[in-house]
Parts: structure tokens; C-alpha cells; sequence
């Protein structure tokens, strides 16, 4: 079950370089853009973008929705990174490629991991449209073995046992919810436990029914291993889904699931989740100042 890849902290070391010296941005956030909401790359000001196909040792994006593009520059005066397309599981890259961008924003100096996804939902008090800031998740893979950190141990990014109890940083949980009254939306926005599956096909009415029972209050194909791996090496964490379905939980539902459903309520929730996150932006707390500023 266990691949036996691994990546060196050189190659971490070379993409984060090689990034370094193509732009001035040095940046203190990275966002990770979830199906349909690659447009939180198009609020950043003095934009450096770069195909992923054109930096050393980045994996590919595969799936319709993710553009594939790493997007530096300004937001509210600190200085951002936002992959414009992320790895999934499913689309055959290992967990190590999948999460391989997380260290290198680490080299990089980046302090907080934003991470959104599009996600089905099982709570009823989650409908299609809603923001859900994820509390805490489940991750299905990583509890049978399939975990980012699974292999050598790279002490330099962080130790071999990693608690993650608190891994969605509390301080920005609490700040979106006021920010999200703030705006007018808090209708829109509540907590909940996100649970990644494997994919890429979407529930059986019966998974559906067990991950409701087990208290998942959404469920997606991504984000889990990501967030390991950040909260491995010391970074802040804050995550959203975006609910863009209900997940059908009954046999007498006739309605289904696709992909361009899951798209286009991402285009239309777009707007409040970029402001909500630019706001987060602005508002947040710094803890290392070095890397702000440093455009010239
Ligand atoms: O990248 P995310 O987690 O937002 O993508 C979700 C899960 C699948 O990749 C896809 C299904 O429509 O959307
Ligand atoms: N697994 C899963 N992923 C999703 N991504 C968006 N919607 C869904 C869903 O219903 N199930």
C-alpha cells in the first residue's frame, strides 16, 4: 500500500528557489483554490503567474475547474500566493505530489495556509450555496495508511508524530464568523466537519448514510492531505467548503451529482467567498513580518 517515493527537502528547496528568483513577491499567505473557485487569484494586485507546466518538479492539474496556475501578488498590502488548481488523489498523483506545493510555500516563507474545496453536504443545515468553515475533518484515506506523511520522516519540516488536534486554527475561524456578520452573510456561513473520500466518483446512497451517522458535516476529494502536511510543518491553517450539493442520502431522491453542477455554484458564490477571504486577509495577524513588504 506504501509507495516507497520520496521527495528530498533539496527538491523542495530547488522548486522554492527557482520561484524566488522569477518573482519579487515574497509571500506570507497561500491559498488553495477548490473546484470553481479559481477566481480568488484574480484579486491579487501586481500579479506574477506561472504555469504549473513551467515550474521544476510541480505536478500537473488535470481536472476541469483547475487552471493550473500559480498566482503571486498583493492582497489588502500583504503579499499572497494562490494555486489556481490543486492535486487530487484521484487524478493518480501520489500523496507526496499531491501536498508537494505546501512545503515549498513553507521555504518560501508563507506563515497561513488558506484552503477552500467544493463540497457535497449531509448536515440538513447546509444547503447548496452555503460557506462552510471547517471545523475539523475526517481524513478516510490517512486513517487506512494513505497519508502524505507516511514514509522517512523529513525532521526539517517537522516531527515524525504530529498532533492534529486544533489543526484549523481557532483566532481564524472565530475572525471569518464575525467577518461573515460584518458583511451581511452570516446567514450563508457556519461550522462543520469536512471528511475526505478518495474518489473521483461521488457517494453511494449507503456511504452517504454512513458518513452522516459518523457526524460528517460535508464531504469532498481533497483538502485533508494538504492540511496534514501544513500543520505538519508549523503552518497556520484556515479551510472552507464551499457546499455546492446535497448529497443523497435517500433511494427515493431521484437527483444526482456532477462535476459542472459543482462548478457553476462556484461561479455563483464566487463574489462572497472572494470577499470574505480578501477580508480575512486584511484583518489577520502577522507573526513574522519579515516577508511583508518585500515588493519592490
Ligand atoms: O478541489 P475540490 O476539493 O474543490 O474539488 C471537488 C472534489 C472533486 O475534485 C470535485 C467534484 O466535483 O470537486
Ligand atoms: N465526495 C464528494 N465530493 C464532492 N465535491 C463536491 N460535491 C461533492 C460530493 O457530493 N461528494
Amino acid at each position: 500500500m506504501h509507495s516507497k517515493e520520496q521527495i528530498s527537502h533539496d527538491e523542495y528547496q530547488k522548486t522554492s528557489d527557482w520561484l524566488m528568483s522569477h518573482t519579487k513577491h515574497r509571500p506570507i499567505v497561500a491559498i488553495i483554490c477548490g473546484s470553481g473557485l479559481g477566481m480568488l487569484a484574480d484579486t491579487l494586485k501586481c500579479q506574477d503567474s506561472f504555469d504549473y507546466s513551467d515550474i521544476p518538479g510541480f505536478p500537473q492539474s488535470t481536472v476541469q475547474g483547475h487552471a493550473g496556475r500559480l498566482v503571486f501578488g498583493e492582497l489588502k498590502g500583504k503579499s499572497c500566493v494562490c494555486m489556481q488548481g490543486r492535486f487530487h488523489m484521484y487524478e493518480g498523483h501520489s500523496l507526496l505530489k499531491t501536498t508537494f506545493p505546501i512545503r515549498v510555500f513553507k521555504l518560501m516563507g508563507v506563515e497561513t495556509l488558506i484552503v477552500t474545496n467544493a463540497a457535497g453536504s449531509l448536515a440538513d443545515s447546509l444547503r447548496p450555496g452555503d460557506i462552510m468553515i471547517i471545523k475539523d475533518h475526517i481524513n478516510f484515506p490517512g486513517l487506512v495508511g494513505l497519508n502524505p506523511l507516511c514514509g522517512p520522516n523529513d525532521e526539517k519540516f517537522g516531527p515524525r508524530f504530529p498532533a492534529m488536534s486544533g489543526c484549523y486554527d481557532k483566532g481564524l475561524r472565530s475572525l471569518v464568523m464575525e467577518l461573515a456578520k460584518q458583511m451581511g452573510v452570516s446567514s450563508l456561513v457556519q461550522e462543520g466537519v469536512y471528511a475526505m473520500v478518495g474518489g473521483p466518483n461521488f457517494e453511494t446512497i449507503a456511504e452517504a448514510k454512513l458518513l452522516h451517522r459518523l457526524g460528517v458535516d460535508a464531504v469532498g476529494m481533497s483538502t485533508a492531505p494538504e492540511v496534514v502536511v501544513a500543520t505538519h510543518c508549523g503552518l497556520r491553517v484556515f479551510g472552507l467548503s464551499l457546499i455546492t450539493n446535497k448529497v443523497v442520502k435517500s433511494y427515493e431522491d431521484s437527483e444526482s451529482v456532477n462535476h459542472e453542477g459543482v462548478l457553476e455554484v462556484g461561479r455563483l458564490r464566487s463574489q462572497t467567498v472572494q470577499q470574505l477571504v480578501t477580508e480575512l486577509i486584511s484583518r489577520m495577524e502577522i507573526n513574522n513580518n519579515e516577508n511583508t513588504n518585500n515588493v519592490s
